[in-house]
């Protein structure tokens, strides 16, 4: 699909888009002069909308098409559990992201020059605001169900709170009320490891590519989103001429991340996560839980080391109208984007219910 794209027929609507929504307010009380959010949305015209809302280095194309699946396509399409003949599905790039909405590759218009390690810092609640104008400018004033794991997840928490009023149902994948230390502490050996490169340059880099750092990063992210089971099971101490297979693997996986994504935008995204904490200012997050009005499908996967299970699951005993389901996997975290056999009936039988 290309950007910028526009198939309407008088029934049904496939398009990627740019929507400016002018001069957004942060919770810091910072303002980005102006702000535009690039979105995929497919669906029939007038249909119930969900909004998609993606991981951490996700982005808004969701659905993709044959050529170029998107990173749920698994998940959403049509006569799949989020069925697009009956709901039209919309998905932003996140606020900070790197695939077309504002964020550290962007211009500042204050010296026109791109804001890099200079983008102000943001919190979920922050992308939750852009995505709520971004809706209003489309005119979308009520949102059937959001959906969303991880990164996604939290960003599904904050609209149940910060927007009831037109949400009807909140679907919340692989996370946790706040971003635990083990979260938090992995973020911060990922930063170390982007910052402390010299390619880096502090912020002002020749080519994402050439950073080291972020490779590494995503070396330390990809160990954390799957579990030792998995690799075992993959990779069971193989060995080329090159190495360990494990290791092979995690280097490619390492250069391809660097190769599609923006550094300052990784580090605004790690950050934005490391705020993530429902309880801010409402009294904790068990105060937070009860403040939820709608029905919220809470969903945990086996081996995740970071959004643990347990903790899921103690969120969904203090949130009325929770229901929970933990789902067993060797993909750990990634579950949410794999093996949607699993657990896809429990999304389609959600928004039927
Ligand atoms: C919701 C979000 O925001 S996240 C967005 C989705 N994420 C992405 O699209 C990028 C990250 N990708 C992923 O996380 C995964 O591909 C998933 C979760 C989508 C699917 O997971 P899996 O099917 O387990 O894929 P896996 O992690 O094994 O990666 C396979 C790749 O590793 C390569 N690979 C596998 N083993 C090795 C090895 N030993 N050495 C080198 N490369 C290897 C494969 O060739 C394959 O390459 P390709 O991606 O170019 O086709
Ligand atoms: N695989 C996911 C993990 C973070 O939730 C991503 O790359 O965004």
């Amino acid at each position: 699909m290309f950007e910028g794209m526009v198939h309407m027929s008088r029934n049904y609507i496939t398009e990627v888009n740019d929507i400016n929504i002018g001069p957004l307010q942060l919770e810091s009380g910072a303002t980005i002069p102006s702000v535009s959010l690039r979105y995929e949305r497919v669906g029939p015209v007038g249909a119930p909308v969900v909004l998609i809302c993606h991981a951490l280095t996700g982005n808004h194309v969701t659905i993709g098409n044959n050529e170029e699946p998107g990173w749920w396509s698994g998940l959403i399409g049509h006569r799949l559990a989020i069925d697009t003949t009956k709901y039209q599905v919309i998905t932003f790039n996140v606020l900070g992201g790197c695939n077309g909405s504002t964020g550290p590759l962007s211009i500042n218009p204050n010296n026109n020059r791109p804001y890099g390690k200079n983008f102000p810092n943001i919190t979920i609640r922050d992308i939750v605001h852009a995505q709520y104008l971004a809706l209003k400018r489309l005119q979308v004033d009520e949102v059937f169900a959001v959906v969303g794991g991880s990164l996604g997840g939290m960003q599904v928490l904050e609209w149940g709170l910060l927007y009831s009023n037109i949400v009807n149902r909140l679907i919340a994948l692989a996370v946790t009320p706040t971003l635990s230390d083990y979260g938090i502490a992995y973020n911060y050996i990922s930063e170390q490891s982007i910052i402390s490169d010299p390619a880096w340059n502090n912020g002002d880099y020749n080519s994402p590519s050439e950073i080291r750092g972020l490779e590494i990063a995503r070396m330390i992210g990809m160990v954390t989103y799957r579990s030792a089971e998995l690799f075992h099971e993959r990779f069971g101490r193989a060995e080329s001429s090159d190495g360990f297979s494990v290791t092979s693997y995690l280097k490619y996986q390492g250069e391809k991340l660097a190769s599609r994504f923006d550094p300052n935008s990784y580090l605004t995204l790690l950050q934005a996560m490391n705020s993530h904490d429902i309880g801010r200012d409402r009294g904790g997050w068990k105060e937070a839980c009860k403040k939820y009005t709608c029905p919220i499908l809470a969903i945990s996967y086996e081996y995740d080391l970071i959004y643990d299970p347990n903790s899921i699951a103690e969120f969904a005993s203090h949130t009325p109208n929770a229901t929970y389901h933990h789902v067993s996997t060797k993909f750990g975290h990634d579950g949410f984007l794999t093996e949607f056999e699993k657990w896809s009936w429990m999304v389609q039988q959600f928004l039927e219910s």
